[in-house]
């Protein structure tokens, strides 16, 4: 590859270069577009203007570790979520679409207006609560993560998004005050059972944190540890909405319902009609401390 050559020519490069291998064939196009904040209307004016000798260097190094399964979001560090850019780095999940129909989930059922407290357990990057504090400015939001270098990631963002969001180093309700009471918690959780390693993207296993994407029994733990804790944190109204593997459906559902056996359990499919999503609410329902 010579130094002197159009964005598209890199592109044709890049793309002789990972044809065949089992990388995503759409990175190279990925880094060059987000590394610029281009669309691909910019694209079209753009391709055949000359890159620079910095520009050219940064994108071989691209194609190495893009060959080296290094998601194309860690290379440019950042991702696209709900109409916004965020920062991303190896401490946080690549936020993921399924996350982004979450959102409308929560956004249809709480419409603009209703003021609301609201935790994210889990935030990574912060995607879910800047997003929402974004979209529904007049809600009071808290964020959560174990990971510090996660909560650094996610304070940046809200920085950046210019989101007042409230964040706090927490193992799931650990450092959440007792009385504190939440109108909507919300989490995406790690929910891979280490057994099924072996069925995931390399790419995924190598560089996205493991503390995100694992957890213990068949990665149910956390719902586990969530659900008869849930009544101490939730308004009498309050709604617990979250993220689920696409295989746990019953499982979920039956954490849920053991703590609460008389809530409303209503699980949801994405685009794909894989169920992953699930919301609960009336927990109170029947009793006034009935969690198990
Ligand atoms: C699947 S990622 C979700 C990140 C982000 N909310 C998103 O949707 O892209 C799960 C997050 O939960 C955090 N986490 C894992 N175990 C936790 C725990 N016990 N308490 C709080 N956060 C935890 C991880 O550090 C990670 O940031």
């Amino acid at each position: 590859m010579s130094n002197q050559m159009t964005y598209q020519e890199a592109l044709n490069w890049a793309s002789s270069c990972i044809n065949g291998k089992n990388v995503d064939q759409n990175a190279p196009m990925y880094v060059l577009l987000m590394s610029h904040d281009w669309s691909t209307t910019d694209w079209l004016m753009h391709r055949r203007e000359i890159m620079s000798n910095g520009e050219v260097t940064f994108f071989k190094q691209a194609i190495e570790r893009i060959l080296n399964h290094e998601p194309a979001q860690y290379i440019v560090g950042k991702a696209p979520f709900y109409g916004r850019n965020f920062k991303v780095n190896e401490n946080v999940l690549v936020p993921e679409s399924e996350t982004e129909e979450m959102i409308d989930w929560v956004l249809q059922m709480f419409k603009s207006g209703t003021k609301l407290n609201v935790l994210d357990i889990g935030t990574g990057s912060g995607v879910i609560g800047i997003t929402l504090k974004l979209e529904r400015p007049n809600w009071q939001v808290t964020a959560s993560d174990i990971s510090l270098d996660a909560l650094s990631v996610a304070r940046w963002n809200a920085q950046h998004l210019q989101a007042a969001v409230h964040f706090i180093e927490s193992d799931l309700f650990e450092q959440i005050e007792a009385n504190h009471q939440f109108d909507l918690i919300i989490s995406n959780p790690p929910y891979i059972g280490t057994d099924e390693i072996k069925m995931m993207d390399e790419a995924v296993i190598m560089y996205e944190p493991h503390i995100a994407l694992f957890a213990e029994h068949q990665g149910l733990a956390i719902y586990d540890e969530i659900a008869p804790q849930l009544y101490q944190y939730l308004t009498r109204d309050g709604v617990f909405v979250a993220e689920t593997g696409y295989r746990q459906e019953n499982s979920v559902e039956s954490i849920f319902k053991r703590s609460y056996p008389q809530a409303d359990v209503v699980t949801k499919h994405d685009i794909n009609d894989l169920m992953r999503m699930v919301m609960v609410r009336n927990v109170f329902n029947g009793s006034d401390s009935n969690a198990n």
